[in-house]
């Protein structure tokens, strides 16, 4: 088992990566919690497959909310069914909420954690490739508005993150794929070395490791910027146009994952469109098809550009894009929205 620390200005989140965890998973969190009661959260797809096994470790009362599959319910209306069910449950602030799935279930019961009673404890246990290796770890919760992706929300820190990579065995094929991107855009930003272990023919034999390394990387951010107004910002790599496209297909067209391949893709091409040395364009596209992730944007440009000015990224009248010139190497470019107006008409 592999252990990770991540401390922030009030907050510290330990993060243990392992096979078999997951059949472990009470020992280690009643390590670090007391709860009198614990609450867990899963999925329909999840809960079938792993609440029971998680849910039958504790000796104590465990209820739990089952939530729809999918994108489209990372809405308000689940977080108010999951807080009803707290109350239900008669949880208190002594108690201990558990997301247990991917991105989606880690965002809503992150947030939901975070503003029941204005705040109970949270473990999460990720059961995605990408839940594993972003987004449960770092604090960032919250929810989708039709107006657009996760604009409502909360920093709030998991105290323990349990990562079992043995879960990822029933993943859909192209649930594994979409984490890809977030490995992918891990090595474009900061380190390399995690691209070569993807460039690798069975990289796939490698998870945990490449696991590690994308959490480490992360870890290394959030540490430095719990609060998303600098450095942060290189994690959103590919996720401005990405986000975009995202809400313009109504969150189900595009996975979370295929709309950060084809926005790095994009960001790519603005790179180029503002001048670079090096054209990392061709290199970016081919470990994307290598791994099954899509690079087409094909959308309406006019409306991406109007789309991507609801995004958290853009203050005033700029849009903080993120590019990279050189791999390993993430640069916050502020654009005026005339500026990158043509840009991405240009596309
Ligand atoms: N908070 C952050 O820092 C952060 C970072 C990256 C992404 N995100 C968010 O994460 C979300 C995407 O997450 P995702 O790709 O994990 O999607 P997801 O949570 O919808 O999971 C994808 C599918 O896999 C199923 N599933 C999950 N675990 C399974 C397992 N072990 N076996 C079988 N099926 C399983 C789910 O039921 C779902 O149908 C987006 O909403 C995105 O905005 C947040
Ligand atoms: O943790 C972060 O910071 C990230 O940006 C990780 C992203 O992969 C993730 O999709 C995040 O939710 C996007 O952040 P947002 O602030 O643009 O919603
Ligand atoms: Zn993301």
């Amino acid at each position: 088992m592999k252990q990770l620390t991540l401390s922030g200005t009030s907050s510290r989140s330990d993060i243990l990566i392992g096979r078999g965890l997951l059949g472990q998973a009470a020992s280690h969190i009643l390590e670090v919690f007391s709860p009198s009661r614990v609450h867990i959260v899963a999925d329909s797809n999840v809960a079938p497959l792993y609440l029971d096994k998680l849910a039958s470790q504790f000796d104590l009362p465990v209820s739990s909310t089952v939530i729809p599959a999918g994108e489209a319910y990372k809405r308000l209306t689940t977080v108010e069914t999951i807080y009803r069910d707290l109350l239900e449950a008669g949880m208190t602030r002594k108690d201990l909420v558990i997301a247990l799935g991917g991105g989606v279930t880690g965002d809503i019961t992150g947030f939901a954690a975070a503003t029941f009673l204005r705040g109970v404890s949270l473990c999460q246990v990720p059961t995605t490739l990408l839940a594993q290796v972003d987004s449960s770890v770092g604090g960032k919760t919250g929810v989708d508005l039709p107006e657009g992706k996760n604009l409502v929300g909360a920093f709030y820190q998991p105290r323990l993150v349990l990562i079992d990579p043995d879960v990822l065995d029933t993943l859909p094929a192209q649930t594994f794929v979409d984490g890809m991107a977030e490995v992918i855009k891990a090595g474009y930003i900061a380190n390399p070395d995690i691209l070569s272990m993807v460039s690798a023919p069975d990289y796939r034999a490698n998870i945990e490791n490449i696991i590690y390394e994308c959490v480490k990387m992360k870890r290394d951010v959030v540490a430095q910027d719990e609060r998303d107004t600098g450095l942060r910002m290189i994690l959103n790599f590919g996720h401005t146009v990405g986000h975009a496209a995202e809400k313009l297909g109504n969150y189900t067209a595009l996975t979370h994952g295929q709309a950060v391949a084809i926005g790095m893709v994009a960001a790519m091409q603005i790179s180029n469109q503002l001048g670079t040395d090096t054209d990392l364009l061709p290199g970016l596209i081919d470990i994307l098809q290598k791994v099954g992730l899509p690079t087409e944007l094909t959308n309406d440009r006019e409306e991406i550009f109007h789309a991507l000015l609801s995004d958290k990224k853009k203050m005033g009248a700029t849009v903080n894009f993120i590019l990279v010139r050189t791999p390993g190497k993430a640069e916050i470019v502020p654009i005026a929205a005339e500026t990158l107006h043509p840009l991405i008409l240009n596309l």
